[in-house]
């Protein structure tokens, strides 16, 4: 079993939550990263989704953009990150990381070398936000061979027959974005993603996270009721803009911040059971 799907597993035997926070790798500089990644876990990840920044990330909304261009003005590069997810191996054996980013920094290093490379570092799942799943065969083959679980991303539009593609080739669980549009956005319908989660469920048994929208304790609390766990990054990266000049004081922010989110998940999993 993946270190994702025992993570997943362990927190449905508990009636729990899975706390999924996403930071861009390299902001607001390389050197910060493994730090804030600790930060992450003290704050109650469950799984931490690093994002590899690309000049041109179309599903991302302005916080999410700015982030990237932090990160690769000081050259942060997909072989760097790797580095940086060996080096919070060193001290973490247990928190599944989940590599997040476009196809062109992966095709670059080329998809074998890249899938040898991030299973020897230690890298749990990868999540490729324009790589189609009619394509994706060869990719979910090969990380497969190699332990890694192939994410997909499904959202409000994606008809049956998507679904059902994404389900056969997907591992670890389902991403679904709650909103139409780029990530930071605003207006989060918890019904509606109810809604489409019970269409999915009759597709697939694999864990269904939510991701887009969620800023704060109240947020992932209303959407964890309906979910297997929630994806929570603008309003981690907004912090990371807001406190760039003064870095130190982030993993106690980002810390701070993720754990009321973890206690507001906790209480509202716990009172309905
Ligand atoms: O920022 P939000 O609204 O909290 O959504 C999570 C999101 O940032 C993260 O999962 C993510 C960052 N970039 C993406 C691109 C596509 C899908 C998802 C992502």
């Amino acid at each position: 079993m993946s270190r994702i799907s025992a993570v997943l597993t362990q927190l449905k035997q508990q009636q729990r939550k899975a706390l999924i926070p996403f930071i861009t790798a390299g902001d607001p500089h390389p050197d910060q990263t493994v730090g804030l990644m600790n930060a992450l876990v003290e704050g109650g990840a469950d799984i931490v989704e690093l994002g590899v920044p690309f000049s041109d990330p179309m599903a991302d909304g302005p916080v999410i953009q700015l982030a990237c261009e932090r990160a690769l003005v000081h050259g942060t590069s997909l072989k760097q990150i790797l580095g940086m997810v060996k080096e919070f191996r060193r001290n973490n054996a247990n928190t599944p990381i989940v590599l997040m980013g476009y196809l062109n920094p992966v095709e670059h290093l080329g998809l074998e070398p890249f899938a040898d490379a991030a299973a020897e570092a230690g890298v749990d799942g990868v999540l490729i936000v324009d790589l189609a799943v009619e394509e994706s065969a060869e990719y979910s083959r090969v990380l497969k061979a190699r332990g890694i679980d192939l994410i997909f991303l499904l959202a409000p539009t994606s008809p049956a027959e998507r679904i059902r593609a994404v389900a056969s080739q997907a591992g670890g669980y389902l991403y679904y974005v709650s909103v139409k549009g780029v990530t930071g956005s605003a207006n989060l319908d918890v019904g509606k993603v109810a809604a489409k989660l019970d269409e999915i469920r009759q597709f697939t048994d694999l864990p269904l996270a939510v991701g887009f929208g969620i800023r704060d304790a109240e947020s992932a609390a209303r959407v964890g009721e309906v979910s297997d766990g929630v994806i929570v990054g603008s309003a981690l990266v907004g912090e990371i803009e807001k406190h760039q000049a003064t870095p130190a004081v982030l993993p106690g922010l980002l810390r701070d911040k993720l754990k009321a989110m973890r206690v507001a998940l906790d209480e509202s999993s716990s009172s309905h059971h």
